[in-house]
């Protein structure tokens, strides 16, 4: 699968030859991909009702028209599966036929069999379905849990690794990837704090979130055995979650911090460390030439790192599957707001899956009281919400609304879809 990007100010060329005039016209778009990058769109009209260098005379010619040019978008790419083609191509006749019935101009159209499929609104979601391999760029080096979940949202993508969060981001913002993918939470080790404050400093859009089993290995270089390691590394989100199994293992030993589990196995393997054992997966064991001594040592078997994937535009919002919405919000009398902006929610029955407060970096202090009793000092928090519902649902719009009122900053991050994969550890990493 592959697409191709077109910048936000940049538009899909369509190209229509009325009559004896062909007429290029440019449809701008705010979304991330051009589903149709090379669009040619044959038309003919025996009574030429049509201006030169427009598209019709009226807007119901203007509709009509790209109602026509909507059915006949042809595209290369969309011609190899057979059956879907028969049932587009009745589908499409249906409408042709409906068309010819409205219009008075009899329309020369292009063999039915060679007609592509409409675009649909799934043609317009962020998974790549055209043009080249979609690239997406993660925090690490090849097997972190990361790469794995950059390939679990967007098979077949390249995975573009980065050696920082912030690197990750500024490569999207920078076009060298179309997507970064980042992890914001863990089952056992909680919130990775850093990728929240990333997520307000930097303007990418939230389009997707995948949950990834982690299942983590403890790996040395052949013939060392547990006995002769007196230090493990590994990210620190990682050695938090093995916490526990590596005392019950014997191993209450030196634990250091990397930047990331499969970096950790690199290093050992980088610098012959017959003392160090690294906490990372099965698959960075294979790639940097490490023996697995102890497989699975999570703290709990279900270890989970929720991801989201960040592209530069936001996805359309729909109703017709589970959405998510994450947002970002503060307010001057701090705190005292939380109960107002969380009823909100409540009383229009839209679920919470997520409450996290960070400093408010801005304005970290907020100072309370006066000379006679005494000042109080208050922290400042910006809190990130996630809500189970979409943007395009309006019992979400209405309570944004309401939230608006009641703080003084609000940002959605992103509404995108859930991810509602099945439940297999064991598959995954
Ligand atoms: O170090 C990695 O392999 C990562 O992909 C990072 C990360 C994280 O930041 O939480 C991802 C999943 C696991 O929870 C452990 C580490």
């Amino acid at each position: 699968m592959h697409c191709v990007n077109i910048p936000p100010s940049s538009s899909i060329g369509f190209k229509s030859s009325i009559g004896s005039t062909t007429t290029s016209f440019n449809v701008s778009h705010h979304l991330p991909y051009s589903p149709q990058p090379n669009i040619i769109i044959k038309c003919v009209s025996t009574t030429n009702n049509f201006t030169s260098g427009g598209v019709g005379k009226s807007r119901a010619d203007w509709q009509s028209s790209c109602a026509i040019l909507a059915s006949k978008v042809e595209s290369e790419s969309q011609n190899t599966n057979k059956n879907k083609t028969t049932e587009t191509t009745t589908e499409q006749t249906k409408q042709i036929t409906l068309l010819n019935q409205k219009q008075s101009n009899s329309l020369e159209i292009m063999p039915i069999n060679k007609l592509p499929k409409p675009l649909t609104i799934a043609d317009l979601s962020p998974a790549p379905t055209h043009g080249s391999t979609l690239r997406v760029a993660y925090q690490g080096v090849p097997g972190a849990y990361s790469e794995a979940a950059a390939g679990k949202a967007y098979p077949n993508c390249d995975a573009i690794p980065c050696d920082q969060f912030e690197v990750a981001f500024q490569a999207v913002e920078l076009w060298i990837a179309d997507r970064a993918v980042l992890p914001v939470e863990n089952s056992l080790g909680g919130s990775i704090h850093r990728n929240y404050d990333l997520l307000l400093r930097h303007r990418l859009h939230i389009v997707g979130e995948v949950q990834l089993a982690v299942n983590h290995c403890l790996l040395a270089l052949p013939g060392v055995r547990k006995e002769f390691i007196n230090r493990v590394i590994s990210h620190p989100q990682a050695l938090a979650q093995c916490e526990l199994t590596l005392t019950k293992l014997g191993l209450n030993v030196t634990r250091e911090a990397v930047d990331d589990t499969a970096g950790a196995a690199e290093f050992v393997a980088a610098n012959e460390l017959r003392d160090t054992a690294a906490i990372a997966s099965a698959r960075a064991a294979e790639l940097y030439g490490l023996n697995i001594l102890a497989n699975g040592i999570q703290d709990d078997s279900s270890n989970v790192t929720r991801f989201v994937m960040l592209a530069r535009e936001p996805i359309i919002p729909r109703t017709d599957i589970p959405f998510k919405t994450s947002i970002v919000f503060a307010h001057e009398q701090g705190t005292s707001v939380l109960f107002k902006v969380l009823s909100a929610f409540a009383f229009r029955n839209i679920s919470l899956t997520k409450i996290e407060s960070r400093p408010h970096r801005n304005r970290p202090i907020r100072l309370v009281g006066d000379e006679n009793v005494g000042i109080a000092k208050h922290f400042e928090y910006l809190f990130y919400v996630d809500f189970e519902a979409s943007m395009a649902d309006v019992r979400a719009q209405n309570a944004l609304a309401e939230v608006q009122e009641f703080t003084s900053f609000l940002r959605v991050l992103g509404s995108y879809p859930m991810d509602m994969t099945p439940w297999s550890p064991s598959k995954e990493q």
